[in-house]
């Protein structure tokens, strides 16, 4: 493992969930308008990264057979750093994969995230060239950069930081264990606008769940299952799924409801940051 010592940086990626998503309409980008409230947890992938010639990636940890054969989006948001800052320097990144691939809860936008300001401090950068590159790197990378609760408007890239009132609160994440395709649900949304995200975002929504449970039945099964547990505030799904989380009144509700997870499903037991 990269140690500090030998030179190693090292950025927590923390897993993203969204509080609240409301879709307001469909653009003429095939983008759709979002309303949505950002939360991080204080647990997800880490990043690692020491100076180097080129820029090379090495992917451990219990979900790194997942991104193989894929290109890892670390490499893009390096490479449009260097781009953009001018750096003539490279590095070399390790990436410790441990939230499931495709699930809702941000993976691969919070480790390019990550990446992004690991590099930013490794090359001694502006740090106003990570915010300039995120948006293109998708529309959870600039909440990701952040990685403070948030309210997002547009794509979901123009942010606010926002207090919902959760920090220090006890979640726990669930997967079926089934990817989703991000462009699949929102393809499936049906078209109809349910109003804005005001007031409390408890008495919001997630409009992607319907499309997400159409695809993947399973998901009203998670969440049917983590309603049901002991000091349950609310659960919800994140993002595009097929991630639901649930926030409790204490951390040893939490706890019980982790130990009770069947194994056929993976699950996070956390807190808010
Ligand atoms: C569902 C969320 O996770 C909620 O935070 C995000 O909106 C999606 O963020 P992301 O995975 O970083 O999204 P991107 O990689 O930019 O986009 C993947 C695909 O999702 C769809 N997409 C994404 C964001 C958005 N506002 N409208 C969309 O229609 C587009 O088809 C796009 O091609
Ligand atoms: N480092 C990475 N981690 C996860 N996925 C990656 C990574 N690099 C590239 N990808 C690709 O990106 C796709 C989306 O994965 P990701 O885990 O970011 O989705 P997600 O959790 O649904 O994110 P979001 O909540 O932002 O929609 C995957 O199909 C995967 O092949």
């Amino acid at each position: 493992m990269p140690r500090p010592e030998d030179g190693w940086l090292r950025e927590p990626a923390p897993a993203k969930i969204n509080l609240a998503l409301h879709v307001r309409g469909k653009r003429d980008d095939g983008y759709h308008e979002l309303e949505t409230l950002f939360a991080f947890c204080t647990d997800g992938d880490w990043v690692s990264a020491i100076v180097d010639d080129g820029i090379s990636i090495t992917t451990v940890g219990p979900f790194a057979a997942a991104l193989k054969g894929h290109d890892n989006i670390i490499l893009k948001a390096a490479n449009a750093l260097r781009e953009a800052s001018g750096h003539r320097g490279g590095a070399r990144l390790m990436l410790d994969k441990r939230l499931p691939v495709a699930s809702g809860i941000g993976g691969g936008s919070a480790d390019a995230a990550a990446a992004l300001r690991l590099l930013t401090g490794l090359w001694g950068i502006d740090p106003t060239h990570a915010s300039e590159v995120a948006p293109d790197l998708g529309a959870d990378v600039p909440a990701c950069l952040l990685s403070m609760t948030s309210r997002g408007t547009g794509s979901g890239t123009t942010l606010v930081e926002e207090d919902a009132g959760v920090s220090g609160d006890a979640v726990l994440l669930v997967n079926p264990g089934q990817p989703v395709s991000t462009a699949a649900v929102f393809a499936n949304w049906d078209g109809q606008d349910r109003g804005a995200l005001d007031g409390d975002w408890r008495e919001g929504r997630n409009d992607l769940e319907a499309p997400a449970i159409a695809a993947v039945p399973e998901i009203g099964e998670v969440l049917d299952w983590l309603r049901n547990r002991e000091g349950v505030d609310i659960a919800r799904m994140s993002g595009s799924g097929a991630t639901c989380f649930a926030l409790f009144d204490s951390d040893a509700a939490r706890d019980t409801a982790a130990a009770a997870v069947p194994d056929k499903w993976w699950h996070l037991a956390s807190n808010l940051r």
